[in-house]
């Protein structure tokens, strides 16, 4: 089954237009259902509860929803400030991942020349954003292997950096798929990722379509997991890269990174250039997205915790350069910990 998380469908839409087509993921691993965007309303609310989530395909909803909000303009007679009142909209739809506003930055400046040349141009990211994933992937695949012993490779992994995060193929998960490609992966550990679960439900749904070993196991368990020596290296996604390489990523990522460094086993990020942000000189200034306590009060619609307990709920972390062995990007393979920063092989 192929799985795309974010699509145009230029036969879907209440104007003959078209609209963004995307997997609900918040019914996944249990259920496949598209759900059909053509109002800014509803993709900012798709984007909010993760209906659609993960960096690279943010950037793609994005960059889409510059469309939608043009097309509703038309539809509903609004202004150009209004129209770009719902752009501002989308691109602030979540504060941690670069790539959502990135996706609007890129295609915003062409609106004067219709929304045919928006949705074109929305497209060709899309199709860049795999090609980088690819690209990022075999050079993440050829750094471990060059540097780890072994015939076949045991690694860490926390939440979901597949196809449902980006725009096809993968960004840590995309190097997993190159070294099963390739015939060296033993075993993954999927972190299950508290709490909405990316890991248990999307990873392991992810892996289990391509007949990828792995196991699912609590994010508690990666520190031993790491320490017991059960793993060779970690490989994560990341959300926003400053340019001296902190790593902004789903919370519990910090503490898979200091797990490494303990353990003295590569600790790998792996995300395409539209996650770099060079205009961060480090993650001190990363704005961190503090969602509801509900979704660590409660479980699946049930609660958990006292009622009088308050719930903390960070989505990210930042791991610091100084504990990251390796960014993989399609520009090439930087090595933070090692000193040498992005800007290292910046275009
Ligand atoms: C391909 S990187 C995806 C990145 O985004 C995820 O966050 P969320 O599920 O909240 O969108 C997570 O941080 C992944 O590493």
């Amino acid at each position: 089954m192929t799985l795309t998380a974010i699509s145009w469908d230029d036969t879907a839409g209440r104007d003959g237009r078209g609209a963004v087509r995307l997997i609900d993921q918040t019914l996944l691993p249990g259920t496949v259902v598209d759900r059909v965007t053509d109002t800014t309303d509803d993709l900012v609310e798709a984007i909010a509860v993760l209906a659609v989530r993960g960096a690279p395909a943010l950037g793609v909803a994005g960059a889409m929803g510059v469309v939608v909000a043009m097309d509703e303009g038309a539809r509903e007679g609004w202004d150009e400030a209004r129209i770009q009142a719902a752009v501002d909209r989308v691109r602030n739809a979540r504060p941690t991942a670069v790539n959502l506003a990135w996706g609007v930055d890129q295609v915003r400046p062409l609106m004067g020349h219709g929304r045919d040349a928006v949705l074109a141009a929305a497209r060709q990211l899309a199709g860049e954003d795999e090609a980088a994933n690819r690209e990022l992937s075999r050079l993440g695949a050829d750094w471990l292997l060059a540097r780890i012993d072994r015939p076949r490779l045991r690694l860490l992994t926390h939440c979901n950096t597949g196809s449902l995060a980006t725009s096809a193929w993968g960004t840590a998960l995309g190097v997993i798929r190159e070294l099963h490609a390739r015939d060296r992966i033993e075993l993954v550990y999927a972190d299950e990722t508290r709490p909405l679960l990316q890991g248990a439900r999307l990873t392991a749904f992810e892996l289990e379509q391509d007949g990828i070993p792995h196991v699912v196991q609590v994010d508690g368990a990666a520190a031993s997991t790491i320490l017991r020596g059960l793993v060779d290296f970690a490989v994560v996604g990341a959300d926003r890269i400053a340019a001296n390489g902190d790593a902004a990523n789903k919370i519990g990522t910090l503490g898979v990174a200091l797990a490494c460094r303990d353990a003295e086993i590569p600790f790998m990020v792996a995300a395409p250039w539209s996650t770099v942000d060079l205009s961060m000189a480090d993650g001190s200034g990363i704005e961190i997205e503090e969602r509801s306590g509900d979704e660590i009060t409660s479980l699946g619609g049930v609660q958990v915790a006292p009622e009088g307990s308050a719930g903390f709920n960070p989505a990210f972390d930042v791991t610091p350069a100084r504990l990251v062995d390796a960014v993989a990007t399609e520009r090439g393979v930087a090595e933070p910990r090692s000193g040498q920063d992005l800007w290292s092989i910046a275009p």
